[in-house]
């Protein structure tokens, strides 16, 4: 079967991923035959966005036991699955996938298995798709006609398996006429908002305006956001919520100005192993990050650098949780353990 989505095409055999690395200057896919070149891109962010971390791992996971052929097994997969969960270490659901392949995989053998996970792979894409698409219709429910929103990195069709979890319910309010515009932070150090957010709003005909991620507070002081949404890399049980670098700023200046902060993620986003944030591992990325801007010095080189990927926005600061099964209204460890255990 061959899937072909924003950022990543599956043609069955082979795996091509839109390099988000050079993008929005330059299209490049580049092709993926096993589980290290998905680990890989995934380690240098060719693909990113959590779903889309998730389904490039399974890709991965499946192209992997293809080559194995008539020795694919389970124990045979134990290498390629470690160094795809080594690639990054907090968005759930590379991990989610990886353990849902496994489950798959079982004490199947040979063609099998190799069969049994490209299916697998290629649902779990789909299934990302249908529930961006129903997250889109819940969250769109809760912003006021007219909304400007405030987004911040990536969370569209490029970070996803299609449509995006923040901005698919931008995407979604849009084609309802519900939403005004669209404020995107340009996301330092890696520039998530400028270069993607940004480029695929323009290129859906979404008015879309770029601010320096400074620009937030004074933006809500100004009472010209009536909601931020965002996207997640992990919630745990107690709605305690990792996303991009920068987020939990957002979510201290929309409580203080009395705006809805809602974080939009699928189900396979949820952490219910976690009790809180204090849990997640915070990926640490090479300081040049930060002290280079697309390749250009903006920093001395020996300067001493801090570079947390993400940050933890505490569950108290999120006014909803929206995925494809609903809405969770001021998230306690209750309210996500039951929305896990709904059907
Ligand atoms: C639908 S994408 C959700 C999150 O993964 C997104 O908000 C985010 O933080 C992405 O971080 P990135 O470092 O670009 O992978």
């Amino acid at each position: 079967m061959v899937i072909n989505s924003a950022a990543i095409r599956w043609h069955g055999d082979f795996l091509e991923l839109l390099d988000q690395r050079v993008l929005p200057a330059e299209t490049l896919w580049l092709p993926i035959h096993n589980s290290q070149q998905a680990a890989q891109a995934i380690r240098d962010m060719v693909v990113r966005g959590a779903p889309a971390i998730g389904i490039t791992a399974a890709y991965g996971l499946a192209l992997e036991a293809a080559l194995q052929g008539e020795t694919a097994s389970a124990d045979n997969l134990a290498a390629a699955i470690t160094v795809l969960a080594a690639s990054r270490p907090t968005a759930v659901n590379l991990f989610w996938a990886l353990e849902r392949l496994q489950a798959t995989a079982g004490t199947l053998q040979g063609v099998e298995l190799v069969n049994a996970l490209k299916k697998d792979a290629e649902a779990i894409h789909h299934e990302d798709i249908a529930a961006n698409h129903a997250l889109g219709e819940h969250g769109a429910a809760l912003l006021p006609e007219g909304a400007t929103v405030y987004t911040h990195c990536n969370t569209g069709a490029l970070a996803t398996g299609g449509h995006g979890t923040a901005l698919g319910i931008i995407r979604t309010a849009w084609a309802q006429k519900r939403l005004n515009s669209v404020y995107a932070g340009e996301t330092r150090p890696w520039l998530q908002g400028s270069r993607l957010t940004s480029w695929e709003l323009a290129n859906d005909g979404i008015p879309v305006t770029l601010v320096a991620d400074s620009t937030a507070g004074q933006l809500m002081a100004q009472g010209k956001v009536q909601a931020v949404i965002v996207g997640a890399d992990r919630i745990t049980a107690n709605g305690d919520t990792a996303n991009k670098i920068g987020t939990y700023n957002l979510a201290v200046l929309a409580k203080h100005h009395g705006i809805p902060f809602i974080v939009a993620a699928p189900v396979s986003t949820l952490d219910p192993a976690l009790p809180d944030g204090s849990h997640i591992v915070i990926e640490e990325r090479d300081g040049n990050e930060v002290r280079q801007v697309q390749g250009k010095v903006v920093a001395p080189s020996e300067v001493s650098v801090y570079n947390p990927a993400f940050d933890v926005t505490p569950g108290e600061l999120i006014t909803a949780i929206v995925t494809e099964r609903g809405v969770i209204q001021a998230p306690n460890t209750d309210k996500v353990l039951a929305h896990i255990r709904e059907q």
